[in-house]
């Protein structure tokens, strides 16, 4: 698959940045369009293309200082762009920001509450602002506490609450005034495991079930590889990458390259990793680390790459030369490989 198909800009320097067209069925809800934001000389986002699908959760990563933040400033309205255009549930936050306030939830990386009130106390005061009556306040704050998990804490003070709680409180908040698209930044920052999975969860849950959009600004790798339907990868204003995973990871098999991992009990006998080299299709075995240099999963695990899958020759060549076969792998990446491969190449260019 060529790069510009998996959605990298080759060019990312000069062009602007390519997204894969995934499939959209109800069309993009988040539609992002040459944005730029310029502070004096230095660009901090540039000429960003993005489109983000109803129901979808994205995931925006990217180094500090990538430009995510702005964006994301942008897209609520709270800063204005220098060129390019945003539509979020088509409209355009720079000229119609309390549209799109009404339909956008934003939970930044600390939620402000009233720390010496309880968690319901806190919820009804935000519905009051979003103009719902009392009764209708209670209810959607009752609802919500337990849609949350809060119920048990519903009436215990804010300032109690451990970060997990707070965390999810804050998605409780944002979503008083029944948002279409929910933003999230680093919402799992300063969570415990248990809390992290919890929080997770109820994200994916609402995505899910209520075809929820939701956006998420994160550094976790794993936790966004846990959730995220695709995945963008900010560096220095620009968007570098955007698909799925496992397009993300096909993009990395440069020249359609496989690499195969392999593991025999004890040592290679002699002899047997100059036989696979000579399988028609192999083009190197490398004796330490995978592809992205990391250590091989075990001393004696080679990894053999080729032009084709030849992971059943391989087979039939290492248990045909009498070794015992104790590991044999095609290479996948996570998004860890991906995030740190891409930055790579980044600084090859
Ligand atoms: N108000 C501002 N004035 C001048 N420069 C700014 C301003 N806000 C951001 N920048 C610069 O723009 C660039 C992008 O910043 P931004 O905060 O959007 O990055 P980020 O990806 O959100 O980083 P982090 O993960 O650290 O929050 C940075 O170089 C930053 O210094």
């Amino acid at each position: 698959m060529s790069h510009e198909a998996a959605g990298i800009n080759e060019h990312a320097g000069t062009a602007a940045t390519v997204i894969p067209q995934t499939k959209q069925p109800d069309g993009p809800i988040i539609e992002l369009t040459q944005l730029t934001k310029k502070y004096g000389d230095h660009i901090a986002v540039n000429r960003l293309n993005l489109s983000i699908a109803k129901g979808e959760i994205f995931g925006l990563l990217g180094p500090n200082g990538a430009g995510k933040t702005t964006t994301i400033l942008m897209m609520l309205g709270l800063t204005e762009p220098t060129s390019g255009q945003a539509k979020i549930c088509g409209h355009d936050p720079a000229r119609e920001a309390l549209r799109v306030k009404s339909k956008v939830g934003y939970l930044p990386d600390d939620v402000g509450f009233y720390e010496d009130r309880t968690a319901l106390d806190n919820l009804i005061y935000t519905a009051r602002l979003n103009g719902l009556s009392k009764r209708e306040a209670a209810e959607r704050a009752f609802a919500l506490l337990e849609k949350t998990g809060l119920s048990d804490s519903a009436v215990k003070k804010v300032g109690a609450f451990s970060r997990g709680m707070r965390q999810r409180l804050g998605l409780a908040d944002v979503l008083i005034k029944n948002p279409e698209v929910i933003i999230l930044d680093e919402p799992t920052l300063g969570i415990d495991p248990e809390g992290v999975r919890e929080l997770l969860e109820l994200i994916s849950s609402l995505s899910r079930d209520e075809g929820l959009t939701v956006l998420l600004s994160s550094h976790h790798l794993h936790q966004v590889q846990q959730i995220c339907d695709r995945v963008g990868l900010f560096v220095q204003g620009k968007l570098i990458a955007a698909g799925d995973i496992e397009t993300l990871s096909k993009a990395l098999d440069e020249d359609g390259l496989i690499f195969i991992e392999v593991g025999v009990a004890a040592a290679w006998p002699g002899g047997l990793l100059d036989r696979l080299s000579e399988l028609e299709g192999v083009k190197e075995i490398r004796k330490e680390g995978g592809k992205t240099g990391e250590a091989a999963p075990g001393p004696d695990v080679v990894t053999v790459v080729c032009d084709r899958d030849l992971t059943p020759q391989i087979a039939e060549t290492v248990i045909g030369g009498g070794a015992e076969l104790t590991y044999l792998r095609r290479k996948e990446y996570g998004l860890d490989d991906i995030y740190h491969r891409y930055f790579e190449r980044k600084g090859e260019r």
